[in-house]
């Protein structure tokens, strides 16, 4: 069994017991209270390379990587250094992630906050959006491409900017099949866990003029960021260095001044 099946077995396993607790209607009633949600693509997309900065607490490739007591401080230090969106991953068995996590980014910053989970249900998008997301993470491999294309549309129907994430030309024809507005080009293989770089360079000239492409994972410090502009990167998403760094704020705002650079706007659209 791969990582990923193995993730999505316990994500259903967990979202099973949740839908036991809370029904959709009640879901829905909590989403419609929340106010709504802002453009992903617009925080995406213009001048200088945007900045994804994650809440990661561990992952299946490095095991426990930040002992984050208090995830909406460290979203506001990301904030302050220029982030345009928070990614906050929500899946707990490998991630440490939690809803709560999403729920108190969401109350402290004003940028749009990404729900980072392995998507498999339209509930998920429901939760999503009732804990205060404005973008959610759907992953090409976790979905048949039925499934990603209605999972595409009522995201979107229900406000939420879908990131489809892939990892190789296959998965970028199925998320551009999809309606994908913003697709992310994970640089992590899923079966090894290892970070290859070069998959961006290989996969972004796939994707048409009008998507949005965000260059995930890998990020080490601005000469990754970059590399990956050179190669078309709109945005990129970081999580390790900056989790596991000493000054996340200055972290990020050098990510983000090395984005700015106005040498950079002729690689990209
Ligand atoms: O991070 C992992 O080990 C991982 C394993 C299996 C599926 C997904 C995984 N990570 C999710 C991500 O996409 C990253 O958290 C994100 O791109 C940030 O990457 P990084 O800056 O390298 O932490």
């Amino acid at each position: 069994m791969s990582v990923l099946d193995e993730i999505i077995d316990g994500v259903r396993a967990d979202l099973a017991e949740r839908q036991a607790r809370v029904g959709l209607d009640e879901l829905k009633q909590r989403a419609a209270r929340v106010p709504d949600a802002k453009d992903g693509v617009a925080a995406l997309r213009g001048e200088g390379v945007r900045v994804i900065c994650e809440v990661k607490r561990s992952s299946p490739s490095k095991g426990a990587l930040a002992a984050i007591a208090d995830p909406a401080a460290l979203a506001g230090a990301y904030e302050e250094g220029g982030a345009a969106v928070i990614s906050v991953l929500t899946e707990q068995r490998r991630f440490g992630g939690s809803l709560a996590d999403l729920e108190s980014v969401r109350a402290r910053v004003d940028v749009p906050v990404l729900r980072k989970d392995f998507v498999v249900t339209s509930y998920q998008l429901w939760e999503a959006r009732a804990y205060g997301a404005d973008l959610v993470l759907l992953i090409v491999a976790a979905l048949e491409q039925p499934a990603l294309v209605s999972l595409v549309e009522r995201a979107e129907s229900i406000g939420l900017t879908p990131l489809v994430e892939v990892h190789d030309e296959d998965e970028a024809e199925r998320a551009v099949d999809a309606g994908a507005r913003v697709i992310g080009v994970n640089a992590r293989n899923l079966k090894t866990l290892k970070v290859d770089r070069s998959t961006f360079e290989r996969v972004a000239p796939e994707l048409p003029a009008g998507v949005v492409k965000v260059a995930e994972s890998g990020v080490r410090g601005p000469h990754d960021l970059i590399a990956y502009a050179n190669a078309g990167a709109d945005a990129v998403l970081v999580g390790e260095s900056l989790v596991t760094g000493r000054d996340p704020r200055s972290a990020v705002a050098d990510l983000v001044a090395a984005g700015a650079h106005p040498a950079l706007r002729h690689g990209r659209d």
